[in-house]
């Protein structure tokens, strides 16, 4: 990467050429939106210990100063990426905007403060059958099955194979009991990275994305997404650059075969992974920096 001509080159679409090049133009007007797992934090085994990749925070002051805004959305709650991130107080990051549950709850850096309508009903009647649901699948044999459920502040609950003997087989036949137990309770499932989520219906990454863009009346947008509910996001820049508006997307790759090859088809731009994503967000700010 290095010299913003390089990254100018790099898109390997004619779309996210052009996308880039209309970024680089006004980057005072860009907004960049990133996801949190797998794109700005390592994939790890336990949720809990996930945390921002080494260099994330540094380039993020560098870049939001000079864009519009940065906006991380994410599926986590709002505090939990806010504070695996490390993103509380920090000079140079008073304009970014984390926007968790897909959307649905919303964090500034300028007032700290938290927006998140009331818990949907569902989640904690949901919550409360995942034990008995998981024991009998026999998938966790006679492991404790709480560790593979993430309760997430009560606005939706998580399910991780990812520490079965067998991840994905048992994502795969979890699929449809979750999705049985997910509609007697009037949720949706999530799918991602050997895990199903259940959550409220209403919001997506794509919704999310659209809306801000608007809101902040962005230039250009550049979306880096690394899971399944990227996907909504991407759908959104398409339809944004269908409007006029430029955009690039992007796909951080670390982790191969979980199910999200979609992602990679579908970028302009594929980065190895947090380290590609830090990389390019510092380029993207050096670019911007020799902007006219
Ligand atoms: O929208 P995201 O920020 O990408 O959040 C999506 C899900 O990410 C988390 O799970 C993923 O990361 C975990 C930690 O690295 C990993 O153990 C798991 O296998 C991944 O799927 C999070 O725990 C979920 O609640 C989010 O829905």
């Amino acid at each position: 990467m290095g010299s913003p001509e390089n990254l100018l080159a790099q898109p390997m679409t004619e779309a996210g050429r052009a996308g880039l090049a209309g970024f680089l133009a006004r980057p005072a007007d860009a907004v960049v939106a990133l996801d949190f797992d797998g794109t700005l934090a390592g994939i790890v085994p336990d949720p809990e210990q996930a945390r921002a990749h080494p260099g994330v925070v540094q380039a993020l002051t560098r870049l939001a100063p000079l864009l519009r805004a940065v906006v991380v959305i994410t599926g986590r709650p709002a505090e939990t990426a806010v504070r695996l991130g490390g993103f509380t107080a920090v000079d140079g990051l008073d304009r970014l905007v984390v926007l968790g549950h897909y959307g649905a709850e919303r964090w500034e850096a300028a007032t700290g403060r938290i927006e998140a309508p009331a818990p949907p009903p569902g989640v904690a009647a949901a919550t409360a059958e995942l034990p008995g649901l998981l024991e009998r699948s026999g998938a966790w044999q006679d492991r404790p099955v709480d560790a593979a459920i993430e309760t997430k502040g009560g606005r939706a609950v998580a399910v991780h194979t990812r520490r079965t003997a067998d991840p994905q087989g048992t994502f795969e036949a979890l699929r449809a009991p979750l999705a049985a137990l997910a509609e007697r309770h009037g949720l949706i499932v999530e799918p991602g990275r050997f895990v199903l989520e259940l959550r409220p219906p209403g919001v997506d990454k794509g919704v999310a994305l659209t809306s801000y863009v608007r809101e902040v009346d962005a230039g250009a947008v550049l979306y880096a997404g690394d899971d399944l509910g990227d996907l909504a996001a991407y759908a959104a820049v398409d339809a944004l650059r269908a409007e006029g508006l430029p955009g690039v997307l992007v796909c951080s790759s670390a982790t191969v075969g979980e199910g999200a090859e979609e992602l990679a088809d579908r970028a302009d731009l594929v980065v190895p992974g947090p380290a590609g994503v830090v990389e390019l967000l510092t380029a993207l700010a050096e670019a911007a920096m020799q902007a006219p």
